[in-house]
């Protein structure tokens, strides 16, 4: 862990220098945020990681990305925004404090009230609109990275924000593929997710990445981030290829599974892992009255947690697209 992540962890302000060695301006943003201005950007670069604070193996990877840009191995060819995004919960080692916050996105304040998670979703709002507000016609992208609370069949995999009228775009698709993603899950709907709000919202390519499973900082040596790695490196010295590689396994939302309350049942065992086929006829969760048969031909469950919060998501129903 190098000295910008280690001081974040222990709440120390942050020591860095106003410049980069290349000469790209760099501030603080933040708590946690950092913008990185180039003099002549070639694209606008987003990177979010430990919006949940257990998933660490996305943060050590941009904490490897900072400390090469601040000692000189890299350079920024892209104006990028930099977020940490929970530190509270980062500290505790736990998904979220008083809050998911990433249920929080893009919601008024009636709905998510005032307490911490909620101010720090407004803060990470505010940031990311007001980078992309400065990008004019430089291409937007934007990566936040996660891992999965379970084991999965697929281990690094893609949620494509519900785009709107805009089409599912291939060249990102593909890049995301060349990025070692296997699997891109296709929404159907808006999302309370950070990705579709820089979609929605900043007018960027937003993507949800989940790198693995969630483990404690020093214990992820077993994911193998290396593609990734090396396609934001690329992304962040200002080179947006076109790749021309095999598309990943695509698949559509069907259905999201939300609790409604304390009474939801989930028939399956907490060791079923994401991507696990579900058979057609058979009974997926209850709710009270309510109750979830899986209707589709070839469905797969992704993120089953009964333990969510009633109003939440407890799991997403995903079927193949045919080609
Ligand atoms: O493994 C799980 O159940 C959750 C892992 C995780 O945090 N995933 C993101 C996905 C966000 C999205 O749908 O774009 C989340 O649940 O916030
Ligand atoms: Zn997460």
């Amino acid at each position: 862990m190098h000295a910008y992540l280690a001081d974040l962890l222990a709440a120390r302000a942050p020591d860095l220098p106003p410049t980069l060695p290349g000469g790209a301006r760099l501030s603080v943003a933040g708590e946690g945020l950092l913008l990185i201005e180039p003099a002549v950007p070639a694209l606008d670069l987003f990177l979010s990681c430990g919006i949940h604070g257990n998933e660490t193996a996305p943060v050590e990877l941009v904490d490897r990305l900072l400390a090469d840009l601040l000692d000189g191995r890299l350079g920024a060819g892209a104006r990028l925004l930099l977020a940490f995004g929970n530190p509270p919960a980062l500290r505790c080692g736990e998904r979220y404090l008083d809050d998911d916050l990433n249920r929080l996105f893009g919601k008024p304040a009636e709905q998510t009230g005032e307490g911490p998670a909620a101010q720090r979703s407004r803060e990470l709002e505010r940031a990311a609109t007001a980078f992309f507000a400065q990008s004019g016609s430089r291409p937007r992208l934007h990566y936040d990275l996660h891992t999965a609370i379970r084991g999965s069949a697929i281990e690094k995999f893609a949620i494509y924000p519900f785009p709107h009228e805009a089409p599912f775009d291939l060249v990102e698709i593909a890049r995301l593929a060349a990025c070692g993603i296997e699997a891109v899950l296709l929404q159907s709907k808006p999302s309370p997710t950070f990705s579709y709000f820089t979609r929605r919202h900043g007018g960027a390519h937003g993507f949800t990445l989940e790198l693995g499973r969630a483990r404690p900082f020093g214990d992820n040596g077993s994911v193998d981030l290396s593609a990734l790695e090396a396609e934001l490196r690329r992304l962040v010295t200002g080179e947006l290829r076109r790749h021309q590689v095999a598309p990943p396994q695509l698949f559509t939302v069907s259905r999201e599974i939300i609790k409604t309350s304390e009474d939801f049942r989930l028939h399956l065992a907490d060791s079923v892992e994401n991507f696990t086929a579900l058979p057609q006829g058979s009974l997926l969760a209850e709710d009270g009255e309510q109750r979830w048969v899986v209707t589709e031909e070839d469905a797969r469950i992704v993120f089953p947690n009964p333990k969510v919060k009633p109003g939440l998501r407890a799991g997403l129903v995903v079927v193949p697209v045919r080609h």
